[in-house]
């Protein structure tokens, strides 16, 4: 089993991450993190703070000489705004006096809607909305994306899979039908401005971008995750909470702004008569002397009865606008009772380029969970053994 745990607030010294579960054997180094946190600042529309943040990763534990050891992984993601914040977000007590001085320790009374500001106040006693932004801040992600990096490198090792991920709606503006990744196209896709795959519909994508920046408004939309190459079995139908796609989506409705996920056609499918829903089977070429079948389709995103099938998996999450709206929302001061414009300081106005990188890293985490749950393991070498083994006896390919 593979647990992962993350903590840190959003102005505060640094992230700190923890991967537990992962077997010793796994090559991965420094660099691996850095592409995929550097992946997770890209994309049209972010805000302000990530053109000038670094993100400072270090690997803290569990991996010696560019190898897995078998222990927990400790990662730190440095804030690079620390500085700045050091008074403010300090650990310890400080003098009232000088917490006075600083306007950014001003308490924040004028709730987002769409935040987490109202509620974590009213949950938490808190008369400033301060310690709930922190938290609930998206800057949690870079902590997921530096685990989903060792994640990605031990599926990669065990099954040469691939995971890719693409926005396939900002707002209105929506890929056509049929729009689909292959294996190692991310290269590619995060050359496009949106991490969209079809140019044409990228293009439009910037242009709403565009007019909602224009006019001091903020967008949501859609991202796929894309993985090719897993072998059928991964996940079950025996009990609930042992179905991948239950726990895909458990896991992508973890991230914040998430408001919808789906599983292959996902919506669409409820909507099609069985007879064009379904995926239909059929013979194919024997692999390695075996009986081997295909799917027609893949409209059920590669998951039947909770269970990796083999074709390519496919899940969609949606993401809502952001909430801090430039264009400012109404809300009520919480000090003076009064109606007010709710906080607006910079903000992204549209995160969801960025957000396909995090849904890769949630997609990659619970992956390499359902292989080490199926094909156990404590060394990369005994896991790739077991993976071997399986397949060998599959009755049909
Ligand atoms: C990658 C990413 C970046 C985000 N950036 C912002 C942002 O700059 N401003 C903002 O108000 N919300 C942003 N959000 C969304 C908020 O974190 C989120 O709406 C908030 O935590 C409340 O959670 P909820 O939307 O799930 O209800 C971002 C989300 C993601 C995934
Ligand atoms: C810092 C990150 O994203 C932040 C997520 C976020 C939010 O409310 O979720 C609000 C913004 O923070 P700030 O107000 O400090 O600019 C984003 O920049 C990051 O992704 O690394």
């Amino acid at each position: 089993m593979l647990r992962w745990l993350t903590a840190g607030e959003s102005h505060g010294q640094q992230l700190t991450a923890i991967l537990e579960g992962l077997p010793a054997g796994v090559q991965v180094q420094t660099t691996d993190l850095d592409l995929q946190l550097a992946r997770r600042r890209l994309g049209h529309g972010r805000g302000a703070r990530m053109s000038f943040e670094q993100d400072e990763v270090t690997l803290t534990g569990g991996v010696r000489h560019g190898r897995t050891q078998g222990g927990p992984i400790a990662v730190q993601v440095g804030n690079t705004e620390w500085p700045k914040w050091s008074t403010v977000m300090a650990a310890d007590p400080v003098d009232p006096e000088v917490l006075a001085g600083q306007a950014r320790n001003a308490p924040l009374t004028r709730p987002r809607p769409g935040h987490a500001d109202l509620a974590g106040m009213q949950k938490y006693g808190f008369d400033d909305a301060r310690p709930v932004l922190e938290r609930a801040s998206a800057r949690e992600t870079a902590a997921r994306v530096a685990l989903g990096a060792i994640a990605q490198a031990f599926l990669r090792q065990v099954l040469d899979v691939d995971v890719v991920s693409h926005v396939v709606a900002i707002g209105p503006v929506v890929v056509p039908d049929g729009v689909l990744p292959g294996p190692h196209d991310n290269a590619r896709i995060d050359e496009d401005p949106v991490r969209c795959a079809d140019p044409a519909t990228s293009a439009r994508m910037v242009a709403e971008i565009d007019d909602v920046r224009k006019n001091g408004d903020t967008l949501g939309g859609v991202v796929e995750v894309v993985v090719h190459g897993l072998p059928p079995g991964l996940g079950s139908h025996v009990h609930w909470d042992r179905r991948l796609d239950s726990r895909l989506a458990g896991a992508l409705m973890g991230v914040q702004s998430v408001k919808a996920v789906e599983v292959g056609d996902g919506l669409e499918t409820a909507r099609r008569r069985g007879s064009v829903a379904h995926d239909e089977i059929e013979l194919a070429d024997s692999v390695e002397g075996k009986a081997s079948v295909q799917r027609l389709t893949d409209r059920a995103g590669g998951i039947e009865g909770g269970m990796t099938n083999g074709e390519a998996l496919r899940v969609r999450a949606a993401m809502k606008p952001i909430s801090t709206v430039p264009r400012a929302l109404a809300t009520v001061d919480t000090t003076t009772l009064e109606p007010a414009v709710a906080i607006n300081q910079r903000s992204d106005a549209c995160a969801v380029p960025r957000g396909s990188v995090v849904m890769e890293a949630m997609v990659a985490l619970v992956l390499a969970d359902a292989v080490l749950e199926k094909f156990g393991g404590d060394s990369v070498a005994e896991t790739r053994r077991n993976v071997q083994t399986y397949l060998d006896a599959l009755p049909i390919r």
